[in-house]
């Protein structure tokens, strides 16, 4: 049986006195792909926070690998990327490898001088998102979608078992997004790695991930794609409090 990486069991959260999350339920396995949609405002980036351990639930319990979020253990085996990482000044002074080299503190500490072996590290992440050849250049010459790739190396070079990811594609254009899908999709497939993504693209939900939430304060649904699919329009619908119109395009 795959073991479950994320539990949360009746999470509730508020912000001063607005209630954003009630009683959320929900559980990620080993290998899984979870997608999470909800419209704004909805609560989804607060979820993540709380997996991440950077908010703690007013109400209900969370587990990340059977521990305490709190557990110090955890923390490198989580990998994170935010929707606005890619937000460089073109003149930015780090290199790529440096930015990736970055990720390492998680696994180490804060680090002043890099070794052969971290470079080479840095060298395989790279490989991985296939942007080795840039290593050497400024991050901020990069494209938003190759500068996401970099963030993906970075949150990869702890090796996590965990990657959670909130709206990675926003403001960058089609080619990119596509390629940064293909790319979390080599990942789940090829690598095994658990993922969590929260996006607004349905068409993303109804072709990568295996398993969707469906998030407005309160969760609508859980469970399969097929079963996400099967009653797309009216979950929605209920998610968003009024009718959906699901517009499909090519990913
Ligand atoms: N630090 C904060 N202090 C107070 N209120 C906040 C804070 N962060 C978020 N909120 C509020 O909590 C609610 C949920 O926000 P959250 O960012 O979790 O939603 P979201 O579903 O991720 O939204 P979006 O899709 O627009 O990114 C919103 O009403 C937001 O204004």
């Amino acid at each position: 049986m795959s073991k479950i990486v994320l539990q949360m069991e009746d999470v509730s959260y508020s912000y001063q006195h607005q209630s954003v999350l009630e009683s959320v339920t929900l559980s990620v396995k080993e290998g899984q792909f979870l997608g999470i949609v909800g419209p704004n405002g909805s609560g989804k980036s607060t979820l993540l926070k709380i997996a991440l351990g950077v908010l703690q639930p007013r109400e209900g319990k969370v587990t990340v690998f059977g521990r305490s979020i709190r557990d110090q253990k955890n923390k490198h085996q989580i990998g994170y990327v935010s929707q606005k990482s890619n937000s460089f000044q073109r003149d930015f002074p780090a290199t790529v490898q440096e930015v990736v080299a970055a990720g390492l503190a998680a696994k180490k500490g804060i680090i002043r001088w890099y070794n052969k072996k971290d470079f080479e590290l840095v060298d395989e992440v790279l490989d991985q998102v296939g942007l080795r050849d840039l290593r050497k250049r400024n991050i901020g010459q990069l494209s938003g979608g190759q500068q996401q790739r970099v963030f993906i190396a970075r949150a990869l070079i702890s090796k996590p078992k965990l990657l959670i990811l909130d709206e990675p594609t926003v403001g960058i254009d089609r080619d990119s997004t596509k390629q940064f899908y293909d790319l979390l999709h080599r990942l789940h497939k090829q690598n095994g790695l658990t993922l969590i993504l929260v996006t607004h693209d349905i068409g993303v939900v109804s072709t990568l991930v295996d398993e969707v939430a469906c998030l407005n304060k309160k969760l609508f649904f859980h469970g399969s794609r097929t079963h996400f699919m099967q009653k797309e329009k009216e979950l929605l619908s209920s998610a968003y409090n009024h009718d959906v119109q699901i517009i499909s395009h090519q990913h």
